[in-house]
């Protein structure tokens, strides 16, 4: 597999399919077979801190010190750029800043990371990855607990990196959304199954496959968008088995 340089590649496929994998294994954070060349050199060959400059992370669900603040959980984004022991330099608070106000997480600065709600302090992770200035984004489900707004202001932001000519990767459930990609990484139990441009029939055909056809991609607006299909509908469950299970559990009508 090859991804683009300073484009942008959305990875998406069912639960399952291994899309956490591949870009754990694409950050180096997971035992492979294999090799990985990033900005060609080999990943494993590279200095932790040079890789750490190239390559930022935003990963799923992730910890990270709920009783830091804000301000504190974005700079951790700059220690690749520090040396040992010494402090921030102008630099760092400079890109620290601008990576919150990107995210709109500025406001929140002094509060501690543990204290903001989850879409909040998905906004704040995003800062700590943006901070790091790396020609490499990958994002595991980045728009996570986002709203409508904030989703599309992800969008500017992913924009704005590839004016800078960085490379985002970023895994995807929100199918309309990674439809707004340069290219398409389709996945489905453990492999690639398709890998085209976002606007191409080809990719629209085997991203409808993936889903065993239940979504069909749609031109609106000068977008692609995604949508169930209504004659695809699956009943869940029929009402004879709810009220059979109700009525063993001692709930009548
Ligand atoms: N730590 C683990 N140990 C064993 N199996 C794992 C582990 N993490 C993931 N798996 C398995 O590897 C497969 C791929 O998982 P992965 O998280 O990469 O899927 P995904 O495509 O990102 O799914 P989702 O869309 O649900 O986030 C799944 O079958 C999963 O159960």
């Amino acid at each position: 597999m090859r991804l683009p340089r300073g484009r942008w590649t959305s990875v998406v496929g069912p639960n399952g399919a291994g899309k956490s994998t591949l870009l754990k294994v694409l950050a180096g954070l997971m035992p492979h077979t294999g090799s990985i060349q990033l900005l060609g050199h080999d990943l494993h060959s590279l200095a932790h801190r040079a890789r750490a400059r190239q390559l930022a992370w935003l990963g799923q669900n992730e910890s990270s010190g709920d009783d830091l603040t804000v301000w504190d959980v974005a700079l951790l984004g700059r220690l690749p750029h520090q040396a040992w022991l010494a402090g921030p330099s102008p630099q760092d608070l400079v890109a620290t800043e601008t990576a919150l106000k990107a995210t709109h997480a500025w406001e929140w600065r002094r509060r501690s990371l543990g204290q903001l709600s989850g879409g909040e302090r998905q906004r704040v992770l995003l800062a700590r990855a943006l901070a790091v200035q790396a020609q490499v984004l990958l994002m595991d489900e980045p728009l996570a607990n986002l709203d409508p707004p904030h989703q599309a202001d992800w969008l500017g932001v992913v924009r704005c990196l590839l004016e800078t000519n960085t490379t985002v990767v970023s895994v995807l459930h929100e199918i309309s959304m990674a439809l707004h990609a340069d290219e398409m990484l389709i996945m489905a139990d453990g492999r690639i199954t398709h890998q085209g441009g976002c606007a191409d029939p080809a990719t629209h055909q085997a991203l409808e496959s993936v889903f065993d056809h239940r979504i069909r991609v749609y031109p609106i607006e000068d977008q692609w968008v995604a949508l169930p299909r209504a004659d695809a509908l699956q009943p869940a469950f029929n009402h004879a088995d709810i009220a059979g299970g109700l009525a063993s559990c001692g709930v009548e009508d």
